[in-house]
């Protein structure tokens, strides 16, 4: 049986440990910068960590700690040295130890966030490692996107169509392509951001907040958005 499915979903004390939240999608969808949006809107009423993964740097973590919004000792990395899935949905166990460091030492917190590295449109989150995800694709990658599928399209719990600021610029319909997430998702919601938009901003810390509350009274159920598409690793 794999170490991770030994772990606790306590905390020592009984009380429930901190919500792990995803976020993952393509590469430049904007993840780090929902990731920093987060912690400015969340992190003066919740106890926060992050856990950033990249395949060769430490650069998200760089980012993050450079932009001032967390104590810098709260933003661990995970430095995955293959494709970003393999560390969140293969073998999520460095992750888990990244985690579990941070609830350790900054214990008990309310929330950790976990920043996949970029990667295609089949990557999402084991259940084993997060409690719930979001998965961001942007208007700068095309108004088709949404159309493509994928697990983190149809299944994510929270999908971002990011940066609704540039569609004027890349002659994006954003009601179409959220009319179209929406139809891929059966039900799940979908929402429309742009980090110059403070209403939608506010909008996704509502929702992360609405979820912690559904994770302390034990009413939320991890799902898992389900497997990658069948490939094979040279
Ligand atoms: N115009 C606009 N640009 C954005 C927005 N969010 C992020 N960006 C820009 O998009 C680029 C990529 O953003 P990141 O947050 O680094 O994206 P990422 O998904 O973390 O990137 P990787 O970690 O490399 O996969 C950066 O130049 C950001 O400044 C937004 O809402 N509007």
């Amino acid at each position: 049986m794999p170490d991770h499915e030994n772990r606790p979903h306590t905390h020592h004390l009984g009380r429930p440990r901190a919500l792990r939240l995803g976020v993952a999608g393509p590469v430049g969808t904007g993840k780090s910068s929902i990731l920093a949006a987060l912690c400015r809107a969340l992190a003066p009423e919740l106890s926060m960590a992050v856990v950033t993964n990249d395949i060769y740097t430490d650069e998200d973590a760089r980012f993050l700690r450079s932009s001032g919004v967390l104590p810098t000792e709260r933003i661990r990395a995970v430095e995955t040295g293959a494709c970003p899935h393999t560390a969140i949905r293969d073998d999520v166990t460095a992750n888990l130890d990244a985690v579990e460091d941070l609830e350790e030492a900054y214990g008990p917190l309310d929330l950790v966030l976990v920043e996949s590295g970029g990667d295609n449109l089949t990557a999402t989150f084991s259940p084993a490692l997060a409690d719930a995800q979001l998965f961001c694709i942007d208007v700068a990658g095309g108004g088709d996107v949404a159309r493509k599928g994928g697990p983190g399209i149809t299944g994510a719990d929270l999908l971002i169509v990011n940066k609704t600021d540039l569609a004027p610029h890349v002659e994006v319909d954003v009601a179409a392509m959220v009319a179209d997430a929406e139809a891929a998702r059966d039900g799940l919601p979908v929402l429309a951001l742009s980090r110059k938009d403070p209403a939608s901003v506010a909008e996704l810390a509502d929702w992360v907040k609405t979820l912690l509350v559904r994770h302390r009274a034990g009413v939320h159920v991890p799902t898992d958005p389900g497997p990658m598409a069948p490939h094979r690793h040279a």
